[in-house]
Order: structure tokens, then C-alpha cells, then sequence
């Protein structure tokens, strides 16, 4: 089954087209990697997901619930982290997240066990301003996932972060679809970032998607033996190369 369903989803910004009829299909209780170079139109799609821009084309379904007709219903089952977590600095981090679940109306125990999820616990009484990017990434994931969403919609989660912080945060990620039953789709620049983490991938250049399918498949299907030595992120370049020099766009 598939959570969220895409129809020639589109976006024009006046004559700039950033997402062009794309058509995604992201299955129910894995993680989906958005993989695209700056300028892909991944955050685009997101925000459309979102209701925080309007399609301009095309259509969408989450969890079989169509945009724009159902958008309060699809907003209460997804919970987002899009471009920089936001949060009161002068709080702590547990005083962020019970803002957060007032405004949801969850219990007093969701803070402590979304704390626990992201491993903040031992950071709980610090003031968000002087976390670490790395704890600022943890807090901004668990105000993402406190209301335990059936899909979670991470905007490059590890954008920032050390090698280290980066290793932290994707095998966080890889956990919670077991650990909350829900679905996660996560955008990155870096094929490297997701490959271990994602079960499907869908690559978009200037807004067009070039390939939605495994890594195994990106594999098979695109020969990296014969073109870049087995290197997956050089056989990931070299399709926007390509794509580029298509459309007549200097890579
Ligand atoms: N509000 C806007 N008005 C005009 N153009 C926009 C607007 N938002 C995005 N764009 C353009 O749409 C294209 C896609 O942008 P988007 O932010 O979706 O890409 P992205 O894949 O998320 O890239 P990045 O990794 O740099 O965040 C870019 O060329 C961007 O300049």
C-alpha cells in the first residue's frame, strides 16, 4: 500500500517551472529518499505535501485522502521538519516539546517519550540556544514526531551536521518506522546520506523525476560498472549530467 500517492503534480513560480509532473508512489511503513543536486524541487514537493504552497498542476492523495479537499485531515496525520527546525532558544528542550503538545493536547508523557526516541533525555533542562547542531536536529525531529504522525516529511534532517552527527541522525531515522509505525520521507543532495537509509529512492532534477524505484534497482538499471566503477554516487552524478546536457542545461 502506498501513503501518499502523487498525479502529474506540478509548480510554476510565475514562468519557472519547479516540480513538472511528477508522479510519485512512497509505500506504507518504510523510508522514501527525496534525492536531488540544489534547485531539484525537492523541498517544493514537500511544502505542496504540506499545504504550505499550492500545486499548480496535477494532484495528490495521503493516505487516500485527496488535496485539496481533505487538507485538515491529511495535516493531522503528518508531522514535518522543514529547512531549519524552529524553537524558542530561551526554553529549554523540554519546555519546547510541551508547548508543542499543548498545542496537540497529548499527554504529558508524549514529552519524555519523544525526548527518549531522539535521545535528548539527558539534555531535557538544557536551553534549546545552547544545544549542539546536532541537538538542535534531535529537538527539531522530536517536535516533528511527539504527535506520533502516520508520516513523518524530513527536509534534509543531516544538512550541517559532522560525519558523525550525520551517522547519529540516520540511524535514528532508520528506526522509526518500527519504532512509531509510520512512514518517513527524507530529502537530501547526497546519495551517500541515503542509500543506507532509504528502501526506495526517487531522483528529481529541475523538477522532473529521472528514477523511483530501490537502490538495487538504481543498480541494475543503470550498469554503474560499466559507466563509473560501481560507484553509486558517480552513477547518481552522472544521471544529472545527463539529464542536464538533455535539457540543454550546462551541469
Ligand atoms: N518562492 C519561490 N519563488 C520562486 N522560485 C522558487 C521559490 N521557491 C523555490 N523556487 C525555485 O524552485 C526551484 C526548486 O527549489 P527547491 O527549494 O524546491 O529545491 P530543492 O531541491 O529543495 O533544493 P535545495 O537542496 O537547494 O533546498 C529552485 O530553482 C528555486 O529557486
Amino acid at each position: 500500500m502506498n501513503v501518499i500517492v502523487t498525479e502529474n503534480l506540478s509548480k510554476n513560480y510565475a514562468d519557472f517551472t519547479a516540480v513538472s509532473k511528477v508522479n510519485i508512489q512512497v509505500p506504507k511503513g518504510k523510508v522514501y529518499g527525496l534525492l536531488g543536486p540544489n534547485g531539484a524541487g525537492k523541498s517544493t514537493l514537500m511544502k505542496m505535501f504540506l499545504g504550505l504552497t499550492q500545486p499548480s498542476g496535477g494532484a495528490f492523495t495521503i493516505n487516500h485522502k485527496q488535496y485539496p479537499q481533505n487538507r485538515n485531515e491529511i495535516l493531522r496525520e503528518v508531522g514535518s521538519f522543514i529547512e531549519a527546525p524552529s524553537f524558542y532558544g530561551n526554553l529549554t528542550g523540554e519546555e519546547n516539546l510541551d508547548i508543542i503538545r499543548r498545542i496537540l493536547g497529548l499527554p504529558k508523557t508524549s514529552i519524555e517519550e519523544a525526548l527518549s526516541i531522539v535521545g535528548l533525555v539527558k539534555w531535557k533542562d538544557r536551553q534549546a540556544k545552547k544545544y549542539s547542531l546536532g541537538m538542535k536536529q534531535r529537538l527539531g525531529l522530536a517536535i516533528a514526531l511527539i504527535g506520533k504522525p502516520a508520516i513523518l516529511i524530513l527536509d534534509e534532517p543531516t544538512n550541517g551536521l559532522d560525519p558523525v552527527g550525520v551517522h547519529e541522525i540516520r540511524t535514528l531515522i532508520q528506526t522509526l518506522p518500527e519504532k512509531l509505525q509510520c512512514t518517513v520521507i527524507l530529502s537530501s543532495h547526497l546519495l551517500s546520506e541515503i542509500e543506507r537509509v532509504a528502501d526506495t529512492i526517487g531522483i528529481l532534477n529541475q523538477g522532473n523525476l529521472l528514477f523511483e524505484g530501490s537502490i538495487d534497482e538504481l543498480k541494475t538499471n543503470f550498469h554503474p560498472s560499466d559507466r563509473t566503477d560501481g560507484n553509486l554516487e558517480d552513477t547518481f552524478l552522472q544521471l544529472i549530467q545527463e539529464d542536464n546536457i538533455r535539457r540543454g542545461i550546462k551541469a
